[in-house]
C-alpha cells in the first residue's frame, strides 16, 4: 500500500517533517513538495497559487493526502486521482468527532481561523467544532521553540473552549503532536496522521472517490499557457 503525502507548500523541511510523521504510522509513504509554489501558505492567495502544483502530484500510489491545513484544491484532485484523496482538516476534524464530543483547532495566523472554521462547516463538524485558536506564528517559524507556544494556547483552547479533544492546524506542528497530548492530558490529532492513516483505511475497504456526479472527471477541453503542461489530461 503506497500513499503518496503532497506537501502543497515548496519548503522541502516541512516536507521532511510531514514525511516523517506520515511514517509513524504508515508503512510505505512518499512525501513530495512539487517543483512549483508558495513556500508556505497562510492566505486565499497562497492557496490558489498551490492548487496546480498539488493537482501535477496526484499520480503513482494507491492514495493521496494533500498536506496543508486548508485542504487546497482537495475538490479538484478527487475530481482527477486514481485514488482516494484526504485533506488534512478533513480528516483530522472527522478523527477528532471519534475520540470527543467537541474539539479546538490550534492554528498559524489569525487570518486563517474563519477558513478553519468554514471548514468545520463543510466537513459537518460546526457542532463538534467549539473554536479555532491562532498562535500568531507563521508557518515557517513552526521551529521546536514554537512548541511551548503551541502547548499554551492549545492549554487556554481547552479551558475556554470547554472542548475535550485539540485539532493541530497546520502540517507543521505534527512533530509536536505527542508533547502537547502529554502536557494537556487530552487527545491531540495531527492532521498528517489522521489522514495517512484514513487513506490507507478507505484503499483496505476497496473504496476510492465516487465518479458519479460532482466528482466526475473534469469535462475535456483545451488548457492554455503553463496550465496546458500541469492539467492532468
Ligand atoms: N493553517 C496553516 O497555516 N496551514 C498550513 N500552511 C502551510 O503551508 N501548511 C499548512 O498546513
Amino acid at each position: 500500500m503506497h500513499v503518496k503525502v503532497i506537501n502543497p507548500n515548496t519548503s522541502r523541511d516541512m516536507t521532511e517533517t510531514i514525511g516523517a510523521c506520515a511514517r509513524e504510522v504508515a508503512a510505505h509513504v512518499t512525501a513530495v513538495s512539487p517543483a512549483m509554489g508558495p513556500a508556505s501558505i497562510e492566505s486565499h492567495y497562497d492557496e490558489a497559487l498551490a492548487v496546480p502544483g498539488v493537482l501535477s502530484e496526484l499520480h503513482g500510489a494507491d492514495a493521496y493526502v494533500i498536506a496543508c491545513f486548508g485542504d487546497p484544491g482537495l475538490d479538484a484532485a478527487r475530481e482527477v486521482a486514481d485514488g482516494p484523496v484526504l485533506g488534512l482538516a478533513e480528516a483530522a476534524m472527522h478523527v477528532a468527532t471519534l475520540v470527543s464530543r467537541s474539539f479546538s483547532v490550534v492554528t498559524t495566523l489569525g487570518r486563517t481561523v474563519q477558513r478553519a472554521r468554514d471548514l468545520a462547516d463543510r466537513y459537518g463538524c460546526a457542532a463538534a467544532c467549539r473554536g479555532v485558536h491562532a498562535c500568531e506564528i507563521p508557518v515557517l517559524d513552526l521551529d521546536d521553540e514554537a512548541c511551548d507556544l503551541v502547548a499554551e494556547v492549545a492549554e487556554a483552547a481547552l479551558r475556554e473552549d470547554r472542548s475535550e479533544a485539540i485539532v493541530l492546524g497546520c502540517a507543521g506542528m505534527g512533530a509536536y503532536t505527542k508533547e502537547i497530548a502529554r502536557r494537556i492530558d487530552a487527545p491531540v490529532i495531527d492532521g498528517v496522521q489522521a489522514a495517512v492513516t484514513l487513506a490507507e483505511s478507505l484503499v483496505r475497504l476497496g473504496l476510492t472517490t465516487s465518479r458519479k456526479g460532482e466528482y466526475a472527471a473534469p469535462p475535456p477541453k483545451p488548457y492554455a499557457g503553463l496550465l496546458a503542461e500541469f492539467a492532468l489530461r
